[in-house]
């Protein structure tokens, strides 16, 4: 039996070939709306099939958003099936954003569903919500060790809302957020070139000066284009820690289809402004 290299060395291979560029698959109705499409199941395959022929060639990484093929049902869920398999079969990696969280004997369905490499919809990482404690996620961190995938773990996201959990200080003075950052590095450290146990990091959220962002693993930046946030605000929120984000965008990128020269055009632009912007700083 083959194993497969860890995510994080496959990852950080991905980043400094295609550059760190994240693009994600959310099929919106709205923007299928946009590019022409029924808001069904022809459509949702159109939209995505466009995508990663636009996208999977180039991009380091195709983060599919498991909730808008969720919304057809079971044929949307075939959908993202095949989006993954064709995306990784184009040399992509593929990040599920099905942000999945239980007790731990749940959770260890859920690592089989994404994580499992026999698995239908198995990913090269998922993301996964802490917010039940972190060691509950220790079926999905066993499995992606045993399986060479990773993990994204929400320690501090990119919506406003997020604050009032993850801001949150705990009876050791350290916050919630910071909790789980700890925990990632724990669980990446002695790794090289990168750990496959990463964090997601809005990329919304200023200055972060004061958390460590040094966990030894990626960090999963979305927010940039609709949420507001832009490549030139990497800097300021990741410092030290910059060469190991993985920006996200998606509506910014997707808006610009379904003609599949403008979304690269439009990926291209997000590429450069991150390159620009790592390289400056
Ligand atoms: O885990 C994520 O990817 C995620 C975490 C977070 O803190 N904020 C966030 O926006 N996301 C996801 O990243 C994508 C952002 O999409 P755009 O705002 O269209 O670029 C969506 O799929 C969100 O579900």
């Amino acid at each position: 039996m083959t194993v497969m290299e860890p995510f994080g060395a496959r990852l950080r291979r991905a980043m400094d070939e295609r550059g760190p560029l994240c693009v994600g698959i959310d099929p919106h109705a709205s923007l299928l709306a946009e590019w022409g499409l029924n808001d069904d199941v022809a459509g949702l395959e159109r939209f995505s099939r466009t995508v990663v022929e636009a996208m999977a060639d180039r991009v380091a990484v195709l983060k599919p958003q498991s909730a808008f093929f969720e919304r057809f049902g079971s044929r949307g869920v075939a959908v993202l099936e095949t989006t993954v398999q064709e995306a990784r079969a184009a040399g992509a990696l593929v990040v599920m954003d099905a942000k999945r969280g239980d007790i731990g004997s749940t959770m260890a369905a859920y690592a089989e569903s994404f994580l499992h490499k026999d698995a239908p919809l198995f990913s090269d990482a998922l993301t996964v919500s802490p917010y039940l404690g972190y060691g509950s996620l220790k079926p999905a961190v066993d499995l992606a060790r045993e399986s060479g995938a990773g993990l994204f773990v929400l320690a501090l996201t990119s919506n406003p809302e997020g604050g009032e959990v993850q801001h949150a200080v705990r009876g050791d003075g350290r916050s919630v957020g910071a909790t789980m950052l700890a925990h990632l590095a724990a669980e990446n450290a002695g790794e090289e070139p990168l750990g496959s146990f990463g964090a997601v990091v809005g990329a919304t959220l200023g200055d972060l000066s004061s958390y460590d962002l040094g966990i030894n693993g990626p960090l999963l930046a979305p927010g940039i284009g609709a949420q507001g946030a832009t490549p030139a605000d990497l800097p300021r929120v990741f410092g030290a820690a910059l060469r190991n984000v993985v920006p996200n965008v998606s509506r910014g990128v997707l808006r610009h289809g379904p003609d599949v020269t403008a979304l690269r055009t439009a990926a291209d632009r997000f590429a450069v402004e991150i390159r620009t912007a790592v390289t400056a700083s």
